[in-house]
């Protein structure tokens, strides 16, 4: 007779929310994004859940997943996450039809899937424990809360689309209407910034670039230092600018900023840790990525070649235990931790709160969050909160989150709905610039 509970069943939910018209490198954010949740029940009753991001491949996956899962003892989470997180299993999951998204911003791996059941898995063993996910990671837990930044964006004018964007709520907190409002200068970008700052008490932000043209991007870097002078700010152009523009941009702002996150990529025949490595010893500003550094073999690289100081390790690229593997790699060494996110509901919100709690040592960066965006659109009945710029993890076991059911089922219900069930941030993107097409080394308006 098993010792531990079994996993009885498991549930494999796309879902849908809303969102602004945020501008990136890829182009403009859909008015919708999916993600999937994977729920699963054991033979104690306990419900665990994860979350990863939402593409058809991702789904197929999940769902072909579901009879190596069911019927596992849950004391085999580890050797299930490693069986499904195989290369053997990558080659399956690469035959996996491919999704029309933006690859060079978000490498999208079959581990974005094995990280949503490993998570689901880690929030039953901590019930079962009754133990927080981040006691069952790396050291243990590290910290009751976690530093998280205001992610910024320049924000188009949705009303030039016929697309279902919010228009935006008024007699609430301000920043629940800028945020659905254009926002395409400086000025109303550091609006954005002083309502976030006052709802959230943010003291870091981080500016989403690859959009203007590089000097204006780092003027309004220049303009949000100006404003919060207590704030570290950093920008993000997802590798768009060339290496000798993020020298000459990257020198501007080298007394302002704590660190750019990929500020240049491959070009001319090398390669994106080339670059990188090339942009450090040029300029000693501290190098951030999630493009470069989103596997062992790609952040062997990245290390080997001084090309980085920060890898943002993303449970969902990594999963949650190589990601706080990740996080002792960095305090060992002498890195510093982050984490990258897209669009999420709270379900990641909770599992990057708890990578963040375990992470060792003080070096660890205030975490990406797109929370800020969603806030409101909860799957949770009480979601993890933003306050004074950090998110204080529970004192309850597992993830410390109960899925509500109704909100989950709406969010089900939209994702049928919606038409465009892969992220592609084209579609926006061409009601502003007609034929707009994707091009990783043109910031997004400027064709
Ligand atoms: O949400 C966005 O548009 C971001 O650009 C996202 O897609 C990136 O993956 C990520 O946030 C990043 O830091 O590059
Ligand atoms: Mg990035």
């Amino acid at each position: 007779m098993s010792d531990t509970p079994v996993i009885t069943q498991m549930r494999v939910i796309p879902v849908a929310g809303h969102d602004s018209m945020l501008l990136n490198i890829g182009g403009a954010h859909n008015c919708y994004f999916t993600r999937v949740l994977v729920v699963l029940t054991d033979s104690l009753g306990h419900t665990g859940v994860g979350e990863s991001p939402g593409s058809t491949t991702v789904l197929n996956y999940l769902q072909a997943a579901i009879p190596q899962v069911e019927g596992q003892e849950l004391k085999r989470l580890n050797s299930l996450v490693t069986a499904l997180y195989t290369a053997k299993t990558r080659d399956a999951f690469s035959e996996v039809s491919d999704t029309i998204h933006v690859p060079q911003v978000n490498p999208e791996k079959h581990y974005n899937a094995v990280a949503a059941i490993e998570a689901a898995m880690l929030d039953l063993l901590g019930q079962f424990l009754d133990l927080p996910v981040a006691e069952l990671l790396g050291p243990g837990k590290q910290r009751d809360q976690v530093p998280v930044l205001g992610y910024l964006f320049y924000i188009a004018d949705r009303t030039k689309t016929d697309m279902d964007y919010l228009p935006g709520s008024r007699g609430g907190h301000d920043w629940y209407h800028l945020r659905h409002q254009a926002a395409m200068d400086i000025d109303s970008v550091v609006r954005l910034a002083e309502a976030a700052q006052d709802l959230y008490g943010f003291k870091d932000f981080k500016l989403k670039g690859g959009v203007h043209r590089g000097e204006y991007e780092i003027e309004t870097v220049k303009a949000l230092a100006h404003r919060f002078p207590q704030a570290r700010i950093t920008v993000d152009p997802n590798a768009c600018w060339s290496l000798e523009e993020a020298i000459a941009l990257g020198n501007q702002i080298k007394h302002l900023v704590p660190y750019i996150e990929d500020p240049c990529g491959a070009e001319h025949g090398f390669s994106g840790r080339e670059t990188l490595a090339e942009f450090r010893r040029a300029t000693n500003i501290p190098v951030a990525t999630n493009m470069i550094a989103n596997d062992w073999r790609q952040l062997r690289h990245a290390l080997e070649m001084n090309a980085i100081d920060i890898p943002l390790a993303d449970p969902h690229f990594w999963t949650m235990k190589n990601a706080v593997a990740v996080a002792q790699l960095c305090d060992e060494w002498g890195l510093t931790m982050g984490c990258h996110s897209n669009n999420h509901f709270d379900v990641s919100l909770a599992m990057i709160t708890h990578l963040g709690a375990a992470a060792p040592g003080e070096r660890v960066t205030p975490f990406d969050t797109h929370w800020l965006w969603q806030d409101g659109q909860r799957l949770t009945r009480e979601p993890f909160k933003i306050v004074d710029g950090n998110i204080r993890l529970p004192d309850k076991p597992g993830l410390g989150i109960e899925l509500d059911m109704e909100q989950v089922e709406k969010s089900h219900q939209l994702y049928q709905r919606i038409p465009n069930k892969d992220r592609n941030d084209a579609v926006g993107m061409q009601y502003l610039i007609k034929d707009w097409r994707f091009n990783g080394k043109r910031p997004t308006l400027l064709r």
